[in-house]
């Protein structure tokens, strides 16, 4: 919950670390200067802001800002003056212009998405803290070279762009895991074979099961011919999301094809009444849950794991063997899931996983072999963090030739080289012969 404007201008805020203010402002309130003593998190998102104070950096103990959904056009300088910041989100304004200086050199996680940035200044190579930088949803055509210098850097996103081509430094970042490009003039959605069509009149939707980034799944029942059956629906939103387009996320899905460790797709969806896509899935079984967390603001790239979790062994290779067999699957299909994390892993006690959330899912081009031996690098590498992470859940010392050897694989996935990683096909041979 936000708190209100009158509460700050009436000092009750005071000593506050986080303040969030919603109110349609088209100022920035200069009474939030009178918690600059505390102040480690603001929150100005969803206001009419265009501009910032020229003393912004009074915030000295200012860690991280969010000014999404207002009318900036251009990432104001003064956001440099602020010693601590390291998290900073502009999403959706109307951004044009980044100019050298508003890239404060600390900063870890910067989201830019849905705005009309065409280029970025060279300098965003000298934040040596990079790791997390959200650009979809851009005009970007190119990307600066100095980015290669950003050796943190473990999560990329740049799709729904203008770009020409991969850029070729991202095949030698030691510790880049997880990138989404689809949605760019290089990358082409290959022609996917349809699935069935269902109708939409031929769908008694029932109630609300969730809803994510890119669309709200629903319950249904699919009558068929004189049977009814029980499956998830899902009706895609239509927008940009931080990840890409919800069209390739839709793409990549049913390219994906048939597996074990996927929500399999039954269908999609036609005569919509507002002619909005959707797919229709498999219900996911009761039994199962969600085996993480998404990062928080102090892990950045990292999971998040609730305390209670813990796994047992079989659990371990269970997941590990299905996720590893799945993204083989998707690799040999040209395709970069481009999210490989626990948070999209929905486990069951006997250790069965379904992996799921194609939202960063971009095809690529299988004939350039270097760059295709390189992008499967990378998704190594997020599933080595998956390994490091299933491991750490078993939460007593490690013992015991499976452990050991799933610890071995995950060191080999982590190397900082990605030439030097094993393939998909390298790990599922090694986790079936545990
Ligand atoms: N096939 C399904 N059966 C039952 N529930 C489902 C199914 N698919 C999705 N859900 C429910 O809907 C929620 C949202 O799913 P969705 O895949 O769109 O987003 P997400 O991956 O959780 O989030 P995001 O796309 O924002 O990362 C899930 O957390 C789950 O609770």
């Amino acid at each position: 919950m936000g708190q209100t404007l009158l509460q700050l201008q009436n000092g009750e805020l005071q000593g506050a670390v986080s303040l969030k203010l919603s109110e349609n402002l088209s100022h920035f309130p200069l009474e939030i200067f009178d918690l600059a003593d505390t102040l480690e998190v603001l929150d100005l998102s969803f206001n009419r802001l265009s501009a910032l104070p020229p003393d912004f950096g009074r915030l000295k103990k200012l860690r991280i800002f969010f000014c999404s959904e207002n009318h900036f056009k251009v990432l104001p300088e003064v956001l440099a003056d602020c010693p601590l910041l390291d998290i900073v989100g502009f999403k959706s304004n109307q951004i044009e212009t980044v100019p050298a200086k508003a890239l404060n050199p600390n900063l870890r996680w910067l989201i830019l998405t849905n705005n009309n940035i065409a280029t970025l200044p060279d300098e965003i190579g000298q934040c040596p803290r990079m790791e997390k930088l959200m650009l979809a949803g851009n005009r970007l055509a190119e990307l600066p070279e100095t980015l290669s210098q950003c050796k943190n850097l473990g999560l990329l996103r740049i799709a729904a762009n203008k770009l020409h081509e991969l850029p070729q430094w991202i095949t030698t970042m030691p510790k880049l895991a997880w990138i989404a490009f689809s949605g760019n003039n290089f990358s082409k959605t290959p022609a996917v074979e349809k699935l069935s069509a269902i109708n939409w009149h031929d769908l008694e939707i029932s109630h609300v099961l969730g809803e994510g980034a890119s669309g709200v799944i629903s319950k249904a029942n699919h009558s068929i011919n004189d049977e009814i059956q029980e499956v998830a629906v899902k009706i895609f939103k239509g927008d940009v999301t931080s990840d890409g387009l919800p069209e390739d996320e839709m793409m990549a899905y049913i390219a994906a094809g048939f597996h074990p460790g996927l929500v399999n797709l039954i269908g999609q969806i036609a005569l919509h009444p507002d002619d909005k896509k959707g797919l229709v899935m498999e219900l996911i079984p009761h039994h199962f849950y969600n085996l993480g967390n998404p990062p928080s603001l102090e892990s950045c790239t990292r999971d998040v794991f609730p305390a209670e979790r813990i796994l047992t062994e079989q659990q371990i290779l269970g997941i590990a063997r299905i996720i590893a067999s799945l993204a083989a699957q998707l690799h040999s299909a040209g395709i970069m899931h481009g999210d490989l994390y626990a948070h999209n892993t929905l486990i069951d006690d006997e250790g069965s996983a379904l992996f799921g959330d194609f939202g960063a899912a971009s095809f690529y081009n299988q004939l350039h072999t270097e760059l295709v031996f390189v992008l499967e690098r990378i998704e190594v590498l997020a599933f080595g963090y998956l390994l490091d992470d299933l491991l750490k859940l078993y939460r007593q010392p490690i013992s015991g030739k499976t452990l050991q050897t799933i610890e071995m694989l995950r060191d080999n996935c982590l190397v900082a080289d990605p030439q030097k990683r094993p393939s998909f096909k390298d790990l599922v041979n090694a986790l079936t012969d545990i």
